[in-house]
């Protein structure tokens, strides 16, 4: 199997958890979405995670506040995923998605999901995730955001499962 894992992320905490998601994977090309390719032809799996913003995922707006909000600027620049997943017309017929978000650790129905806006999109190009939209929670203390204790070891314990969930099945 070969898997790409494409991230979004300002202030580092979604690039953690995609490294880490990646690494589960062990099969998996990693990009950050403003350098990721438009060619997914021969991948089998893509794995798209992006931050939380304003309930889904970012626009330019949230994007300039975030960067507003860090003195380094932030990780990842335009496009932001919402952007590169719309600029799909069509994704190869026999690939598989997965989708996660870093969001803060309330009910769903507070904070929203980038996840969920990213699975809307993929369904909407034909492509639903095969495996159940994850989320990874953020800590925010002060100026730092963080992920939060034990959320590293899940994503890679998610990915190392959608690794597994393509495995043939042995006859
Ligand atoms: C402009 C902006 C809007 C945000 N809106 C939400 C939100 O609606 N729900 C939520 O759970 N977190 C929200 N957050 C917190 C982000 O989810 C958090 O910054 C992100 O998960 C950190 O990931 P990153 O380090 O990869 O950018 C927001 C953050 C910013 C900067």
């Amino acid at each position: 199997m070969r898997a790409i894992v494409v991230y979004e992320s300002m202030f580092g905490t979604t690039e953690e958890v995609a490294r880490a998601v990646a690494d589960g994977l062990d099969c998996a090309d990693l990009f950050p979405v403003d350098g990721a390719p438009r060619k997914l032809d021969g991948y089998d799996l893509l794995v798209v995670g992006a931050p939380t913003h304003a309930h889904g995922l970012s626009r330019r707006s949230t994007r300039k506040a975030a960067a507003a909000q860090s003195t380094e600027g932030t990780r990842t620049r335009e496009p932001g995923m919402r952007e590169w997943l719309g600029g799909f017309g069509v994704l190869p017929p026999a690939m598989d998605t997965a989708v996660f978000d870093t969001r803060l650790g309330k009910p769903r129905w507070l904070t929203g999901s980038a996840a969920h806006s990213a699975a809307k999109l993929l369904r909407g190009l034909g492509h639903p995730p095969a495996a159940p939209e994850a989320s990874f929670v953020v800590e925010v203390e002060g100026d730092e955001t963080k992920l939060a204790s034990g959320e590293a070891e899940r994503a890679r314990a998610w990915g190392a499962g959608l690794r597994s969930r393509r495995q043939p099945i042995p006859e």
